[in-house]
């Protein structure tokens, strides 16, 4: 269809035809079961739940995993036919709940692994959930599961649905309505005969099964099978939930998050309130035959007050660019004005002037383009509710454009904002929020709706697919299992055939009829608030690389490169030699490092420190242009990555493919170092406190001087450090370097580097280095024959180590020393001298 008869085709807008079958106000979770949620305490019981799936890569095991996942509920998965993982901890039971993939897994289990599950669930009052998958190939449609007195029916084909309305399991759902329609797949049915039971749900056999002659007779047909059923742990004092079949049918995902809730007391569920916001974006934006007319926009005016008597505080969010006010036809230009005549009915909030993608444009463009649009709401006295904004098509929110963060907070003070880029589009149950800059930025999900769609009749698959996204497909899951949801609409979607104000009320009206969720609205600011309430650990962004992903890189900024970021990092530990190893690589004449830091000299403490929030760009700054584009190797070192929490997660995320180098001593001999370092820049504790003080610092000693110790031994815990690096990076992709070596033999130490680094021309380092007996250590050779050494901090004389220290230090670090000799085999590493010798006398002292 093109354009222009699209545009010309007469509009009558489908009617919202959602009715609840029973009174709302009916089915009330609380007065039916009151308490019924509570958390035990004396259960500790962990946030988490156990997925025992078929095999590794189960595609239905993943849909559950990803499903649960969703409600932001963690899972562990094991696979039914390796060991179990460890079920309890010294401080807690590690999961709340377990779900079989397949529950005739769970009966056929060996013994040991069936006696482990069935004590665990039992000690801790943990509860199964299992879906019924057919066994394959077998004969039987119907098995009696000996000692449950339960049968199970299968590959039935069922048609409408509906649950039991006396169960105490709801809490979510609200069971009074029908689903009518033919129910997707195969199903088994439950026939039970013991008290144990609670039937959930009901279906009846489909009319196509008749049609295809099963010679079955009508009275087969009312609700007579019960398609889930609830084993109240009477006979093995283990309570179950068990689903004649997988996710496919919507309101399983509903009935599945009821199962996790009432089986895990309460410790895996989301609570009731789900918030929705409305943005109407593109405000005056939009070609001639596509904007709203007169009566588009009282039907706006009168939906919305339909919809606050349901969703309590809602008002449309209406995202204006002032640069096209009145550009469509005369029909719809009176449409504009009749806009702003009911403008305070509305929540107002700024876009650019004339849609400009803030990240294609110089920065005083985007200025005026802001400004003007500001100039507009005032000569058309539109309060604007500055606090909140978004940016065309994502444009400089996310990859972040910093220019757009400043201007927004100078220009409009905006606090709160929104996208679906973040960390990317897909999947959108993944998206999340951060903040930077001092704005919130809230994830956004998507509704269903198109900006191009205008008709219901163009809707790709019909209005049936649009109704379909809203009565259980994607619209109604959003909503579902996201507490906050943003929705982006169009100008668009709201002339014409109004779908946006279709999908708005039957979806406010499913949700009513089928669901306890209680529907609510804040303005923007107060909503950001509440999510970063609801999801504290959100609010650190972690940046991922704008050029990996190719949305991303449409929204990142032509002047931008995307060769500017390290190929290899030295993470140190400290006083391992990391500044010598620096220099030397800098030297090579295809390698070059990052410049200078004011503050931090040549270390630049990105992925470790504050200056993680600054932000991507100011991490590039630091990198220089490659000389030759193919050739050249980016750098930086910070010795303090190494022991750093957060720092491999951070690193990865951003340089999945970046190579590591870290560097390893007698972890006794690096804390001596570093003590010495401390001295040296006057660390007042350190100055006055011997070592041997500082490392056996512990119980009422000052806690300055517990802090100092634990930040001089800490690092020294190699194995513990190097495991989090394994967590995120292949052993391939580290290089260790032992610093005796650098410091004997540097030499050798460079040619191995090279190689492992790929980098060319391979330089012989054995011409530009030079053991200068004066300082010590080895020195880069000069043009002029002179050797050049590392500054005074770097090797300077200090006393040797006591011998009570040497031996309190060897026995600390002995564990870990062991540990650190396993690992170093999956590094091909040799042993290094320090580690064999520290072992044997670490056995001396023990024996
Ligand atoms: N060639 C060369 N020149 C000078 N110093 C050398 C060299 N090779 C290794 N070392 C050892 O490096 C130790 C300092 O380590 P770092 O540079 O990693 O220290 S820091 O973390 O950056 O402060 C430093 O530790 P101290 O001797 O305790 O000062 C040196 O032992």
């Amino acid at each position: 269809m093109s354009p222009s008869s699209i545009v010309t085709q007469k509009a009558n807008p489908p009617v919202p035809h959602i009715r609840c079958l029973t009174d709302p106000a009916l089915h009330n979770p609380e007065v039916q079961a009151p308490g019924r949620h509570k958390a035990d305490e004396r259960l500790q019981l962990s946030h988490r739940a156990l997925l025992i799936s078929e095999s590794p890569n189960s595609s239905f095991g993943r849909k559950i995993k990803n499903f649960v996942n969703s409600l932001r509920i963690q899972v562990k998965v094991a696979s039914k036919s390796k060991a179990l993982p460890v079920l309890t901890n010294k401080k807690s039971a590690r999961f709340a709940v377990v779900i079989f993939e397949n529950y005739l897994s769970y009966l056929k289990l060996d013994n040991w692994n069936r006696q482990l599950i069935d004590k665990y669930c039992r000690d801790y009052h943990v509860g199964i959930v299992g879906f019924i998958k057919p066994p394959k190939g077998g004969k039987d449609d119907v098995i009696y599961l000996d000692g449950y007195h339960l049968t199970l029916q299968y590959k039935l084909t069922l048609e409408d649905y509906k649950l039991n309305f006396d169960s105490y399991l709801w809490r979510v759902v609200k069971p009074g309505e029908l689903w009518e329609g033919f129910l997707p797949g195969k199903w088994t049915v439950f026939h039970s005969n013991h008290s144990t039971y609670q039937n959930l749900a009901f279906s009846k056999l489909s009319s196509r099964f008749f049609e295809f002659g099963s010679g079955e007779t009508n009275n087969l047909k009312g609700f007579k099978f019960v398609t889930s059923i609830m084993d109240k742990g009477e006979i093995d004092g283990i309570p179950k939930i068990l689903f004649g079949s997988d996710l496919s049918f919507w309101l399983h995902t509903v009935m599945m998050m009821d199962a996790l809730s009432y089986l895990s007391f309460g410790k895996l569920e989301l609570k009731l309130e789900r918030y929705i916001q409305i943005d109407v974006d593109d405000i005056f934006v939009g070609k001639e035959g596509i904007r709203m007319k007169v009566e588009d926009v009282e039907a706006l005016v009168e939906t919305q007050d339909r919809v606050q008597k349901d969703v309590p505080g809602f008002q449309f969010n209406l995202g204006y660019s002032g640069g096209f006010y009145l550009s469509g036809n005369n029909e719809e230009d009176k449409g504009d004005r009749k806009l702003l005549e009911y403008r305070k009915k509305f929540r107002w909030f700024s876009h650019m002037w004339r849609h400009e993608q803030p990240h294609k444009f110089p920065t005083d463009f985007i200025e005026s383009s802001m400004l003007m649009n500001k100039d507009f709401a005032k000569e058309n006295d539109i309060t604007v509710y500055g606090e909140y904004s978004v940016a065309p098509h994502h444009s400089g929110v996310y990859p972040v454009h910093e220019p757009l963060y400043r201007l927004w907070k100078e220009i409009w003070g905006v606090k709160v904002t929104s996208t679906e880029e973040y960390p990317k589009l897909m999947p959108a149950w993944q998206r999340r929020g951060f903040v930077h800059s001092g704005i919130m930025v809230l994830p956004r999900q998507t509704c269903g709706l198109f900006t191009t769609t205008i008709f219901s009749s163009d809707y790709p698959g019909g209005l049936e697919a649009l109704d379909a996204a809203i009565q259980g497909g994607d619209t109604f899951q959003t909503i579902l299992t996201t507490p906050i949801s943003i929705f982006m609409t169009h100008l668009s979607n709201y002339g014409n055939d109004r779908l946006a104000l279709y999908m708005l009320e039957s979806i406010v009206s499913f949700i009513k009829c089928w669901t306890n969720l209680k529907l609510l609205s804040l303005p923007p600011v107060e909503l950001g608030f509440k999510y970063f309430e609801m999801f504290p650990q959100d609010k650190e962004p972690l940046w991922t690389n704008p050029c990996e992903y190719y949305r991303h890189k449409d929204l990142w900024p032509v002047n931008k490169t995307c060769d500017g970021l390290p190929d290899f990092i030295v993470v140190g530990p400290q006083k391992t030699g990391t500044t010598a190893l620096y220099s030397f690589l800098s030297q090579h004449p295809s390698i070059l490092s990052n410049k200078p830091s004011p503050q931090t000299y040549e270390e630049i403490q990105f992925f470790n420190s504050h200056n993680y929030f600054r932000g991507l760009d100011w991490y590039l700054d630091f990198f220089p242009q490659r000389e030759k584009p193919n050739r050249t190797l980016l750098f930086e070192k910070s010795a303090n990555y190494f022991d750093s929490e957060v720092v491999p997660k951070r690193i990865a995320t951003l340089l999945p493919r970046v190579k590591i180098i870290v560097l390893l001593m007698n972890p006794a001999k690096r804390a001596l170092s570093w003590f010495h370092h401390m001295r040296y820049h006057n660390d007042p504790t350190a100055l006055n406190s011997t070592f041997r003080e500082v490392v056996t610092a512990s119980g009422d000693a000052p806690s300055k001087l517990k802090n100092l110790r634990n930040r001089c031994l800490q690092p020294g815990l190699y194995s513990q450090h190097l495991v989090r690096w394994l967590d995120y990076f292949p052993s391939k992709q580290i290089h260790i370097v032992h610093s005796d070596e650098l410091k004997n033999d540097p030499v050798q130490v460079m040619d191995s580097l090279q190689k492992f680094l790929n980098v060319q021309p391979h330089r012989n380092y054995a011409q530009h280095l030079r053991y200068d007996p004066k300082k010590g250590f080895y020195c880069s050779v000069m043009s002029d024959g002179q050797t050049k050494c590392l500054g005074q901090s770097k090797g300077h004389k200090y006393p040797a180590m006591d011998a009570e220290s040497e031996r309190y230090l060897r026995l600390y670090y002995r564990k870990h020393n062991i540990n650190l000799s396993k690992l170093l085999a999956s590094f091909d590493s040799e042993l290094p001298e320090w580690l064999k010798y520290e072992l044997k006398q670490a056995d001396l002292l023990k024996s």
